[in-house]
């Protein structure tokens, strides 16, 4: 069916309210807008479900939600009748219409005969991930669109092991959602009834003790909080969203006496009135902390994004400038510190590995190496971290120490499968005390590392292409770099490209080509001849095309040239 027939069947349902009708109609004459909403079904991306607010097929709205609610519905029937019973959690955020979405999904899962436990109101998406694992739930659903704009919402599905569906599972529900008219096709029941035939459990705060409990356990040095506590001041933002409660209550169970949560950003508000982005990645969201730090003489500062899985920071330099680590310097900061404590309790397991994805630092690396820890790489996405972490598990050839993306995702423990920013900003908080027992801050802890392991720099391009013509644009540039391959970036040569699509890498001088072991995703990698990492690919979450640079060299000078030059490359290729 073509958009515009598309937009007639939406206009002409009985199923809409005068209000959602008002709303397209007011689009008559705007083809451009009617293609937008109307061209294509939202699609399961890097993190599920995910799209702008409003009515029409390409956009998140009761009926989206509600065919992928019925398609996880058909999934989990297809298991049998215990599979229903164990059922589905579901928790959301803070954003606007959430709660609705959440009710939604709950009514469509309880009257397809599949029990609920439902959240009395937002939690953070390491909860529901640990909820799922512990609870024994068959699937979770988070409604959430992390840490996008407030225009935005989306769907992320859990599986059994508490990491986001596996590619095979997610592609039924795709197929399921595909397959039914969202109209007519999606059963439902009323809220209330379900909650009073006992179908919709709803939890609360029952559900964080254990979890706090759980996570409590992995403070790995209690008694460095203890020395600095008196005096190491902490400010904490949730950015309107989900870690507004546990963040700081973890902090204080571990002993700090001087949490600060920023007032106007603990209300909790889908507009996310005081930012412009809810993103830890953007300095500017915690503006309004850094006034705060600076008044107040606060060391360090953590900010979550609405659904708590991400995690930023903000720290005082040695000459007293607020600064921030990037996703990447915070990454190798928790490797080395974990590594080195459980080097000094004895706890290392046999086969330790770290785990990141393809676009985070090489530094990793070299740091795990260094110690004799293995690192490997996977796709963007939490979910194939977690794949790997199950592998590990089900396979018994190494241990996991800990998991992280460079765009401010981190995991450690067994209790969540997914990037977990409560426990994220513990560890960095715990961290941030050794380092001040030895008089240094987590910038000259960085610092350090850079003497000791050597000196990296990387940048994130993100080129947006919103729209159809930015979908037809993306797929259109990597098309022409795959025709044409890129010979030199910036002045450099290539010396290789790995298609991480096909799983094969070429060797510019001889034209020799081989199999490398990750492939499948739309990922062009290209290593330049001094060493450097040059990579594009269209993003999962968002209508971007993203170039990660990741340079290495024997200076601050040398990497930070490097990254400069071919980030202005970058800006010549992506266009
Ligand atoms: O680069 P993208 O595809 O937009 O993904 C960026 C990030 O988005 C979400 O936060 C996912 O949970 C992450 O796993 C992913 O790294």
């Amino acid at each position: 069916m073509g958009y515009m027939e598309e937009y007639r069947k939406w206009m002409e349902s009985p199923a809409l309210t005068e209000a959602e009708h008002a709303e397209l109609a007011a689009l008559e004459g705007d083809e451009k807008e009617i293609q937008e909403r109307f061209f294509a079904p939202l699609s399961f991306g890097t993190a599920g479900l995910r799209g702008t607010l409003g009515v029409g097929l390409y956009k998140m709205n009761r009926f989206t939600v509600g065919a992928a609610t019925q398609g996880l519905a058909n999934l989990i029937k297809q298991y049998g009748p215990r599979a229903m019973q164990r059922g589905v959690a579901i928790a959301c955020d803070s954003r606007i219409q959430s709660d609705e979405f959440s009710h939604l999904a709950a009514s469509i899962l309880a009257a397809n005969g599949i029990n609920v436990i439902e959240w009395e109101s937002l939690r953070p998406v390491p909860v529901l991930s640990f909820t799922v694992r512990t609870y024994g739930t068959l699937a979770g659903v988070m409604i959430t669109a992390s840490h996008n704009p407030k225009e935005y919402n989306g769907y992320k599905v859990y599986w059994e092991d508490g990491a986001q569906l596996p590619p095979k599972e997610a592609d039924v529900v795709a197929k399921e959602m595909g397959a039914l008219d969202m109209f007519t096709e999606v059963k439902t029941m009323d809220h209330q009834e379900a909650v009073d035939k006992g179908l919709i459990k709803i939890i609360g705060p029952e559900s964080d003790e254990i979890y706090l409990r759980q996570i409590q356990k992995m403070c790995i040095n209690p008694d460095c909080i203890a020395q600095v506590a008196d005096d190491f001041k902490i400010i904490y933002t949730p950015f309107h969203g989900a870690g507004y409660k546990l963040v700081p209550e973890i902090l204080k169970r571990i002993g700090y006496k001087n949490v600060i949560c920023v007032p106007e950003q603990m209300v909790i508000d889908g507009n996310f009135p005081t930012v412009k982005s809810p993103n830890p990645e953007n300095k500017e969201g915690f503006n309004i902390a850094i006034e705060m730090a600076k008044e107040m003489g606060v060391d360090l500062i953590i900010g979550t994004d609405p659904d708590s899985d991400r995690c930023g920071t903000v720290l005082k330099s040695s000459t007293g400038e607020y600064v921030t680590l990037s996703g990447n310097q915070m990454g190798v900061l928790l490797i080395d510190y974990i590594i080195t404590a459980k080097k000094l309790t004895n706890t290392m397991p046999p086969h330790p590995a770290v785990l990141k994805s393809v676009v985070s630092t090489e530094m990793a690396r070299k740091v795990a190496n260094d110690n004799g820890v293995e690192c490997f790489d996977t796709f963007t996405g939490f979910k194939f971290l977690a794949e790997k972490i199950k592998q590990f598990e089900e396979t018994g050839s190494h241990q996991y120490l800990f998991a992280f993306e460079e765009s401010y995702g981190y995991l450690c423990g067994d209790h969540a499968r997914d990037k977990d920013a409560v426990i994220a900003s513990m560890l960095i908080a715990e961290m941030a005390a050794y380092y001040r027992t030895k008089g240094m801050t987590l910038y000259d802890a960085m610092q350090d590392m850079y003497k000791r392991y050597g000196y990296y720099a990387e940048e994130t391009l993100s080129i947006v292409m919103p729209g159809v013509s930015g979908l037809t644009r993306m797929a259109e540039l990597m098309k022409e770099l795959r025709e044409s391959p890129l010979k030199e970036v910036g002045g450099t040569a290539v010396k290789d490209v790995r298609d991480l699509q096909t799983g094969i890498q070429t060797e510019l001088a001889t034209g020799e080509t081989t199999e490398v072991e990750l492939k499948g995703q739309n990922v062009l990698y290209y290593d330049l001849s001094d060493g450097t990492s040059f990579i594009i690919r269209p993003s999962g979450t968002e209508p971007k095309v993203k170039v990660y640079i990741m340079a290495n060299g024997a200076s601050k000078e040398e990497v930070d040239a490097k990254v400069e030059k071919y980030a202005a490359a970058a800006k010549e290729i992506v266009k």
